[in-house]
Formats: C-alpha cells, sequence, structure tokens
C-alpha cells in the first residue's frame, strides 16, 4: 500500500509544473512511506555548500520551503547540521543510512541519497519508532532519484543554458506569483511568517559597452564574461533574491527590502563589486542598473518597463550607475512611465519598447 502511495505520488507529481507544489507532493509520499514522529528533508545546491531545507515537521505540522518566494526558503550550513546531528557527516561520508539508537527507545535515522555522479542529493534526517526495513529504504531511493530527474527536467525548460540562472520564460510567471505574493503553505497547517513589511524591488541590470568586448576579443570571451558576471551575481545577492537573466546582456534581480536606500544599496554593491573586479583579459567590466518599486496595482509590463525607463536614464547619463524610477520621478528627471495599454503580460521586446 506504501508503494502504491509512492506511484501515485510519483504519478501527480509528473503532471506539475510548479516546484513548491511538487515540493509539497513529494513530502507528502515520503512522509508517508515511513511515518516518521520527525522528519527534516535537505537538498544539497550546486552554487551552496549549505543545504536547502526542503520541508520538515514544526511544531504545527509539516513546513515546506518555498523556493519562489522571496525570504521562504530556510539553508543548513553543513558544520550547523554536524553540530545538531554529529552522525550525519559519517552517514554521508559512508554513503550507508545509518540508525542511531535514541535514549527513548526510537531511532535517529540519517539516510542520505547520492546522484549518479556521486554527489549528495539528498539526507533525510528523521526519528522513527522502528529502523526502516530494506523496502521503505528502496521506495525512498527510488522516490528521490525520480524527483532529482522530474526537477533536472524543469530545470532543462526554466534556466538559462549559458549561465545557469532563470530564463526569460520563467520571469513572468515569477513576477506575477510575486505581484500576488500569496504565502503557500502545505501540511496541517503550519505558516511560515514572511515578512510581508517589506515591499519588493525590481532592478535591470545591463553590461555596458558589452558589444565592445565581443568585437574585441570575440564571442567566446563575451560569453565568458556573462557567466562570471552571472557568478558574480549569485555570489552578491542572498540565497532568497530572484535572478534572471532576461536576454542577452540584459539581467533582471528582484529583491525584498525595506526601502529604497536599502534596495539601492543591493544593487549598488553589486555593482561596486562588478567594477572592481578584472576579468581576464577582458579587463574591466561594468554595467548600469535601473530599479522600482513593485507594486500589485501596477501590470508587470509597466513594472520592468519603469526599472527599464530608469536603465536607459542611467545609460544615457554615464553608465556605471543605479538608478531608481521613483527618485528620477520625483526630481523631475524623467516623465513619469505611460501605461502600456491591454499590456497584462510580458511578451514585448524591451529593447523595441524603448527604441
Ligand atoms: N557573446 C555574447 N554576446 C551576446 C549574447 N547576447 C547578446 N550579445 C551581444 O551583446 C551586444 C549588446 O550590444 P548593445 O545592445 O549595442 O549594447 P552595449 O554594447 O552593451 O552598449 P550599452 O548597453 O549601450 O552600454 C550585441 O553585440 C549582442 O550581439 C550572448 O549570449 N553572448
Amino acid at each position: 500500500m506504501a508503494l502504491l502511495h509512492l506511484l501515485k505520488g510519483a504519478e501527480s507529481i509528473s503532471s506539475l509544473r510548479d516546484r513548491n507544489a511538487a515540493a509539497a507532493m513529494a513530502t507528502t509520499a515520503i512522509v508517508h512511506l515511513f511515518q516518521p514522529l520527525t522528519f527534516w528533508w535537505l537538498r544539497s545546491e550546486t552554487a551552496s555548500d549549505s543545504l536547502l531545507m526542503v520541508s520538515r515537521t514544526g511544531p504545527n505540522g509539516v513546513w515546506l520551503s518555498n523556493a519562489d518566494k522571496v525570504g521562504g526558503t530556510e539553508r543548513l550550513a553543513r558544520d550547523d547540521l554536524y553540530q545538531r546531528h554529529p552522525r550525519a557527516r559519517e552517514a554521508i561520508e559512508s554513503h550507508r543510512t545509518l540508525h542511531v539508537p535514541l535514549a527513548n527507545g526510537n531511532y535517529s535515522v540519517l539516510l542520505p541519497f547520492f546522484n549518479p555522479a556521486d554527489k549528495l542529493d539528498s539526507l533525510l534526517v528523521a526519528e522513527c519508532r522502528e529502523p526502516l526495513n530494506p523496502e521503505q529504504q528502496d521506495g525512498i531511493f527510488c522516490f528521490l532519484h525520480f524527483y532529482a530527474n522530474y526537477l533536472a527536467l524543469l530545470d532543462y525548460g526554466e534556466l538559462d543554458t549559458l549561465t545557469g540562472l532563470h530564463n526569460r520564460k520563467t520571469f513572468d510567471e515569477a513576477l506575477e506569483r510575486l505581484l500576488a505574493c500569496q504565502p503557500e503553505f502545505v501540511g496541517p497547517g503550519e505558516k511560515r511568517s514572511v515578512d510581508a513589511s517589506h515591499p519588493f524591488w525590481l532592478a535591470v541590470l545591463d553590461l555596458d559597452y558589452f558589444k565592445r568586448i565581443n568585437d574585441t576579443w570575440g564571442h567566446l570571451f563575451g560569453d565568458e564574461t556573462l557567466l562570471r558576471f552571472s557568478r558574480m551575481l549569485k555570489e552578491t545577492f542572498r540565497h532568497e533574491d530572484r535572478l534572471f537573466r532576461f536576454g542577452g546582456e540584459e539581467f533582471i534581480v528582484l529583491v525584498r527590502a525595506q526601502d529604497r536606500d536599502h534596495a539601492q544599496q543591493s544593487f549598488e554593491r553589486f555593482r561596486r563589486r562588478l567594477a572592481a573586479t578584472e576579468f581576464p583579459q577582458v579587463g574591466t567590466v561594468t554595467c548600469s542598473v535601473g530599479f522600482t518599486q513593485l507594486d500589485p496595482a501596477r501590470p508587470a509590463i509597466d513594472t520592468l518597463g519603469c526599472a527599464d525607463q530608469a536603465l536607459y536614464f542611467a545609460k544615457a547619463n554615464g553608465r556605471n550607475q543605479t538608478c531608481n524610477y521613483e527618485a528620477l520621478i520625483a526630481e523631475g528627471r524623467i516623465e513619469v512611465h505611460a501605461p502600456v495599454e491591454g499590456g497584462s503580460g510580458l511578451g514585448f521586446d524591451i529593447d523595441d519598447y524603448f527604441a
């Protein structure tokens, strides 16, 4: 019966494109298989040594990390994990499931799962009344394997092949979700508190004189520059921030910040770091940034248009700077952005729009 439940979970997940819904479904299927008293599901991520807490039991039920919400994810540094579960290191290093007897008669189960390249994919940490039997362990391994393949397929359609950032196709969906900003939760009821008091900010970042890099050094160095730029984005912004390659040498960053100054500081931190970095062969690379506040009352297409208007101003006034749309309006330096008639989606080319 338990295996049938797993199969049903896999069937449901395979029809989904929403990662949060899939993670919720996967959590339910795994938990149903071995009925733990407490449960953590950690997944490793390529860009970080920390582990993403996909889901865990909390005081009010199961909590699900909400990867699509700014501020909705939880990560655990490996050192913290090893401090809280000293045998986790042994389980990972030996590639073995450990059942550690506890003083209360239960077992602490540490189940690592590795991908075909022998890299840690997931670690389950659970307290159970009984050790897992071989059938349960095999069921979990098969399911985690299926889930990893499913995520890889999603990535293939949603990630930019050069930089690994989210591609433009996923951007409008993410923006619509942030504008709607409905917290999503699973399980019997625990709510993760999302700090709704901090607004979202959308920045468009565009490399300066990128054509010159291609023309001088060739497209391979151009591509390498885009790759390094993207890596720096990932390193500089927080895990919760959302990064997209919008197209060509244009990128979008969505952050949550308490006010305009804090948002400006986060974009400026990146811009300054970029300008201070020597790229191999190419030398100094700079970017211009235009940003605006996300306003649920403003259609997504206009939000993007406002940020791009600020970017356009930054480009026309010296480049290598960060400009805020609302500040430029208040200072009378640009006109109020004219809303796009009938435009609710984002199916337009940002460069054509401002040509
Ligand atoms: N190597 C490489 N070049 C790209 C890619 N996508 C777009 N480009 C190039 O990026 C360049 C963008 O040039 P422009 O739009 O003129 O902008 P710019 O030279 O950065 O000038 P400003 O934005 O005004 O500072 C074009 O030469 C494109 O061919 C890519 O994936 N790889």
